[in-house]
């Protein structure tokens, strides 16, 4: 287990370039097993989950070459599904939530699919019953071993139907697209996600032949193709690491320009940290967070206190709840953090207790911080990272604390987060990274 040593207190200044989008990336890459030809992709983010999936694509087979720093091409010409049945396979599967959506595509192209529990951030209950409602109304047949936690779908002649799905799920929405492009039929898909990442994979499946209509909204229609082929694709900069710059700017009363962040498809973050009362200046492409000493919380028109709550795109995402309620442990007034998709992932503001900020965990989905002006800082202690978010709020919060903090359990923000300690050093933070 991996540690960051961080010295709070410095000043951040300079630019920064987003990452590719992880959960892009995820989407993406499962989509390449939909084609035998060959399918090159761009702005590939160097962190943890996707350098897991990529491997995984290659033990099943796919050729895969690196093209440079970021990109590489990928043939799924030659799929070895015996390896499926194997551990080695359903061990590195279950180690990142992205593997899940390998299914859609193994069913569109092989009749068949096979997974363990998928892992991912602990942050409460993640169910997957829409990925598979989804596979059965396409004719597929599931079965779920619940000895060994294992996924079976199988089903070689999937035919296109209307299927609303229970809940707007964002792999899920993914995976059941996957399946049906190449459904015989029309298939058309209610109360579909339709985050920017979605609107990219339908994009680029369209690219490969496939005939969907409707993207970016919540009605898919989806007309089945016999095969699809090659594309050339390229990533988004990754939304939730530019959220997490700009609460990092605030905290920190940092300076910084985060270049290239393709803000029109940003939605209603920018927005929302300027409910915070943090400045931001567009500029082009870029987002500049002039240093702020101080920033003050709106409140909602009647003076009542605000709310920040997730919702499914193009509301607030869920995962950064987290670095807008770090960020408001140092601003002036009060909000109320409300986590309505997962049951888990507010615990660690026990840690920011500990470091002298003012959180009342009213119950496991909501949160009151009220905002301490900077009058008294954090200060530097001790602390894991329990999740991808929660990990990078609290090393947000170590580099605005008086004194030296230590992050355990890295391994959750490299999940996300490409080379975050060179980054941020490269900007005047002081990261260590002990082994
Ligand atoms: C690899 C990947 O892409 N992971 C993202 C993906 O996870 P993932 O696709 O696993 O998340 P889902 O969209 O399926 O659902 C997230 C949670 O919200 C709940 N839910 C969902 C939709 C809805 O209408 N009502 C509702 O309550 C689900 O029950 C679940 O607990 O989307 C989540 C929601 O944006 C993000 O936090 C994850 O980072
Ligand atoms: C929850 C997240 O990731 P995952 O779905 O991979 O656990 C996240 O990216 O915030």
């Amino acid at each position: 287990m991996a540690s960051f040593r961080v010295k709070g207190g410095n000043r951040l200044k300079g630019e920064i370039i987003p990452q590719g989008a992880k959960n892009e990336a995820l989407q993406i890459l499962c989509a390449v097993l939909l084609t035998p030809e060959e399918v090159t992709i761009h702005k590939i983010p160097n962190i943890r989950d996707v350098n897991k999936l990529i491997e995984l694509l290659s033990d099943m087979g796919v050729k895969v070459t690196k093209l440079g720093p970021e990109s590489y091409s990928f043939k799924a010409d030659e799929v070895n599904l015996d390896y499926l049945e194997k551990e080695d396979f359903l061990k590195k599967a279950s180690s990142l939530r992205g593997s899940v959506m390998i299914l859609g595509p193994l069913l569109a192209r092989f009749g068949t699919g096979k997974l363990s529990k998928p892992g991912g951030d602990k942050i409460g209950r993640r169910r997957m019953d829409t990925h598979f409602f989804g596979f059965q109304k396409l004719g597929a047949k599931f079965h779920y071993d619940s000895k060994n936690e294992i996924f079976h779908i199988d089903g070689k002649d999937l035919k296109g139907c209307y299927m609303l799905l229970d809940e707007a799920s964002v792999t899920g929405t993914a995976n059941i697209v996957m399946a049906a492009v190449m459904a015989e039929g029309k298939t058309t898909l209610y109360n579909a996600a339709c985050e920017p990442y979605l609107q990219q994979l339908c994009d680029m499946l369209n690219r490969m032949g496939a005939k969907i209509t409707g993207v970016g909204s919540n009605l898919l229609h989806i007309e089945g193709v016999d095969k699809l082929g090659g594309t050339e694709h390229k990533m988004l900069p990754d939304m939730i690491e530019i959220g997490s710059f700009i609460g990092l700017a605030a905290m920190t009363q940092s300076e910084i320009t985060i270049k290239d962040a393709q803000v029109d498809r940003l939605g209603i973050i920018p927005d929302t940290f300027r409910r915070m009362g943090i400045k931001l200046e567009i500029k082009g492409d870029d987002i500049h967070i002039p240093a702020q000493k101080h920033y003050e919380i709106e409140t909602f028109i009647d003076g009542s206190i605000l709310t920040v709550a997730d919702a499914i795109w193009p509301g607030f995402t869920p995962d950064l709840l987290s670095i807008v309620l770090v960020t408001a442990t140092q601003a002036k007034g009060t909000v109320l953090v409300h986590q309505k998709m997962f049951e888990s992932r507010l615990f660690f503001v026990d840690k920011l207790i500990d470091m002298g900020a003012q959180i009342i965990l009213c119950d496991p989905h909501r949160a009151t911080v009220i905002g301490l002006d900077r009058k008294y800082p954090l200060k530097g202690i001790r602390m894991t990272s329990p999740d991808i978010r929660a990990g990078v709020s609290l090393l947000i919060a170590a580099l605005s604390a008086t004194g030296t903090s230590v992050i355990d359990n890295i391994e959750q923000i490299d999940r996300g987060y490409q080379n975050i300690d060179e980054r941020l050093n490269a900007l005047g933070a002081e990261i260590e990274r002990l082994p």
